[in-house]
């Protein structure tokens, strides 16, 4: 009889085997029994650490072997079994044949050449200080074969770089893609969208799909030759695009020798622009389809295979007349400027997509640059008439544009150009607006329908609803279009639509290597956790929704911080911007400390002079802000920005919050940090709200420090709220004020139509609709007592500042805003 083995499959059955000969009836039911008890024990351990759908099977014993104590960790992402190569040390990239995601090791010495080979092949997902994470993409992927590269060299070098044997899905995806995008495009030739292919069967394929055949205009089909494609120098730059890349890899290939790495990329770019020598003209056949079928067309052909491209050969038209417009000859463009555009003029063709730069990146500059590259008609949409005569300056700054050549078209300019063509700067909503419209207006919007366009620059494009992007698309035909913004990211998921109306994201900078090179300021980020006296954490466990955002807003102790921080970077020379969303809050803290503030409910003009005083009075360091700052207003440079409270878990709100410190002109002193605190209630929602928040961020590449103790934070001169009296009386005043309700804050701008209380940069949803405000009775304002003292401190802290006269002092920006907006009084007054 053998005595029962260890507990695992494999010793039982070399168990069984040597005592075969004495198997009895009994001992086989126990064996059995065994089996099944160890079977079900692999089956527990597969479903308990592995989700064990993709690790069950028959021969549970063998599976077994492949996992181990870690595989928990590891969950569906276990990839353990695929072996290592032998020379894995010396590569830097791992990969996930699933989702096709690549890890870059940040630290490995050849980490630099795969980041030049990443950035042209995948998109970055996130960047901290380790570890990159980046995903392959069909639109990556064709991005990378329009600067020259084959499938076989992004395969090869992937394969190089790799620390395992590259993964046959990863091959597939590579070759599948690259053999159908970009073979399908769309062009506009004489004002009409033509589907073109150089392949005759992918067309026929499109013209027997019962959606795409249905949208072909009859009689329609044409066949063309393609002409052939030359280097394109991008103004302001040395290299021609694509060629710069080419460049430095080979420089890279240099270090890479040197450096001893195995990952030699050197055939790898010797194919970019290949094709300039091929002489031979491919016939290019084409059919038309109606106007308003783009966005469907586009949609069909991506569902069935065949993704659509839109590129345009501008150097080859020539239908439209040429701009006369080039750089300034002391322009110089920043190396990732000129990379962005490299991508967009990748082969020699204007590819259409969006260029991501962080705030202060000079997404202005990389506009323009595109339109003197194109030279063609031009059409800007902005967000607001302030940036229309920004991009107007802009333009006539950086490039040699004939003034008479760039107009601008809102409410109060509908100038056209004098040349034959030129430059247009508009608003979204000066050309979506389907309200009646004046009779100068209907003629531009004639003027701008009738004409083919070059180049469509979108600024801002995260903010603008996609239902705008259409209407501005199927009215104003462009050949090209450049969306401009520093995040692309909504909340809504809407973002995707952005690749079918604009294009694919062709360029995501990386916001800590602008910062290490002093393109934009180094910020320091830091999570404030403040607790909650007992009293205020007992009424938040009772309180429902809206309330406890309140009192988790008007933490006393949060308030101290807010005081602390303000004194500090006061005294270090700070100009300081605390925002919150939470209107109730951001009165009190304004009002005790004695600060400015603004909030929808704030008058035009106090605005403007609240801003002006923040921005030139050395009086005046702190202005308190609520979340019409991160849309409605076109801040002065800050850099040091506090958040007493944020909306729920934005993202977008974040990034766009800390890009007001990113242009901290005291960038350049050695040693300058602009800082970026949120101050956090401990244990309440809103510290998981607060590291939803700071997802974007941390993938940028930014460590948010938390600070748990503010050193001699209770030596502050008047520290607020220092007694527990005092405590408890703010959290009566508190409760008391919100008894029926909250004061919601109103955001007003452009986008939306009719502007409210105040001139718009940007707009954002809800709310904005004819500046209609919500509010649900405010106690504090009507109920006097305490509350009255603050109000009067309030009025005081806005109304301290000293009113210039007209015109005295006053900045070119306020100047300008305020012709504008007395422009606007005239016109209202005239249209009565
Ligand atoms: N290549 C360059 N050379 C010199 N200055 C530059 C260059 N590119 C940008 N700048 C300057 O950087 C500043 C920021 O540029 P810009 O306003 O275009 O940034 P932005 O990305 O549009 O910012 P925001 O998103 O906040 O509007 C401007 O003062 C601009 O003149």
């Amino acid at each position: 009889m053998s005595t029962p083995g260890p507990a695992t499959p494999r010793s039982l059955e070399s168990d069984v085997m040597s005592d075969a000969d004495d198997v009895d009836e009994d001992v086989d039911e126990a064996q059995k029994e065994r089996e099944a008890m160890l079977a079900k024990e692999a089956d527990d351990f597969v479903n308990k650490f592995t989700l064990g759908k993709r690790l069950q099977s028959d021969d549970k014993g063998k599976e077994l072997r492949r996992y181990d104590a870690a595989t928990g960790f590891f969950r569906k992402r276990d990839y353990s079994q695929i072996p290592l190569k032998p020379n894995h040390q010396q590569c830097p990239l791992w990969i996930d044949p699933e989702n096709f995601t690549i890890i870059l090791e940040r630290f490995h010495p050849a980490a630099q050449k795969a980041t030049d080979f990443l950035t042209t092949i995948a998109e970055p997902r996130s960047r901290p200080t380790f570890l990159h994470e980046y995903v392959l993409t069909m639109h990556s992927l064709y991005a990378a074969v329009s600067v020259g590269l084959r499938p076989k060299d992004i395969i090869d070098t992937l394969d190089r770089f790799l620390k395992t044997p590259l993964p046959p899905a990863v091959r597939m995806k590579i070759e599948e893609t690259t053999k159908k995008y970009g073979k399908v495009k769309l062009v506009l030739k004489k004002n009409k969208y033509y589907v073109e292919s150089v392949d005759a069967k992918i067309l026929q394929i499109l013209l027997k799909d019962e959606v795409i055949g249905a949208l072909r205009v009859h009689g329609s089909d044409t066949t063309s030759f393609a002409p052939t494609m030359g280097g394109l120098v991008i103004p302001g730059t040395q290299n021609a695009a694509g060629v710069h890349q080419a460049n430095l890899k080979q420089q890279d290939k240099k270090s890479d020798e040197e450096q001893g790495a195995t990952a030699s990329e050197g055939d790898l770019f010797a194919t970019l622009n290949e094709e300039e020598d091929d002489d031979d003209k491919e016939a290019v056949h084409a059919f038309e389809i109606l106007d308003n079928s783009v966005e469907t067309v586009q949609k069909r052909c991506l569902d069935i295979g065949f993704p659509i491209l839109e590129e345009y050969d501008f150097r080859n038209d020539d239908v439209n007349p040429n701009l006369e417009i080039d750089l300034r000859p002391n322009t110089q463009i920043r190396p990732y400027q000129e990379k962005s555009l490299s991508k967009m003029f990748g082969n020699g063709r204007a590819k259409s997509g969006i260029i991501v730069l962080p705030c202060g990146a000079g997404k202005t500059l990389v506009g323009i640059t595109a339109a003197c590259t194109i030279k063609k008609g031009v059409i800007v949409l902005c967000t607001s008439s302030m940036s229309v005569q920004q991009w107007r300056q802009e333009f006539l700054k950086w490039s040699n544009i004939n003034p008479d050549d760039i107009a601008i078209f809102t409410a109060e300019s509908k100038n056209k150009f004098s040349s034959s063509t030129g430059i247009i700067v508009t608003t979204y909503s000066m050309v979506t607006n389907s309200r009646e419209r004046s009779h100068d207006s209907k003629k531009m919007m004639d003027f701008l329908r009738g004409r083919e366009w070059g180049l469509m620059l979108l600024d801002e494009v995260h903010v603008v609803p996609a239902e705008m992007f259409r209407r501005v698309i199927s009215s104003i035909k462009s050949h090209s279009k450049l969306g401009l913004t520093a995040t692309l990211l909504r909340e809504d998921d809407k973002i995707s639509d952005l690749n079918f109306l604009i294009g694919p994201k062709l360029y995501e900078a990386n916001w800590m290597e602008l910062s290490q090179q002093g393109h934009i300021a180094k910020v320091q980020c830091a999570e404030v956790w403040c607790p909650m006296p007992t009293e205020f954490y007992d009424q938040y466990l009772r309180a429902d929704g809206r309330m406890k955002r309140t009192l988790y807003a008007m933490n006393p102790r949060k308030f101290q911080a807010c005081q602390y921080l303000i004194n500090y970077h006061e005294k270090r020379g700070d100009k300081i911007i605390v925002f919150s969303d939470e209107l109730y809050s951001l009165k009190q803290y304004a009002l005790k400390l004695k600060k400015v503030f603004i909030y929808g409910g704030t008058s035009q003009s106090e605005r403007m002079h609240v801003l002006e005083n923040f921005q030139h009075n050395p009086d005046v360091n702190t202005l308190f802000l609520s979340k019409i700052g991160d849309t409605s207003l076109d801040l002065p440079e800050a850099t040091c920005l506090i958040q007493i409270s944020s909306h729920f878990g934005s993202r977008r709100q974040e990034a766009q919050r800390l890009g007001r410190i990113l242009r901290a002109k005291r960038r350049n002193d050695e040693g300058f940090n602009a800082f970026f605190y949120s101050l956090v209630s401990k244990d309440t929602q809103e510290m998981y709200y607060s590291s939803k928040r700071q997802a974007f961020l941390v993938d940028q590449g930014y460590a948010f420090k938390v600070i748990t103790q503010l050193a001699n934070i209770e030596q502050t001169p008047d520290l607020a709220f220092s007694t527990p009296q005092e405590m408890r009386e703010l959290l009566q005043r508190t409760l008391v004020d919100n008894d029926k309700g909250v004061e919601e804050d109103v955001e007003t701008d452009d986008l939306f139509g009719k502007v409210g209380g105040g001139g718009g940069r940007r707009k954002k949803g809800n709310g904005g609709l004819a500046g209609v405000r919500r509010m649900a009775g405010t106690l504090g304002e009507l109920s006097g007592g305490q509350d009255m003292a603050y109000i009067e401190q309030n009025k005081a802290a806005n109304k301290a500042l000293k009113k210039p006269k007209k015109g005295e002092n006053q900045s070119a920006f306020f100047k300008k805003l305020q012709r504008e907006k007395e422009k606007a009084k005239q016109a209202t007054r005239a249209a009565k």
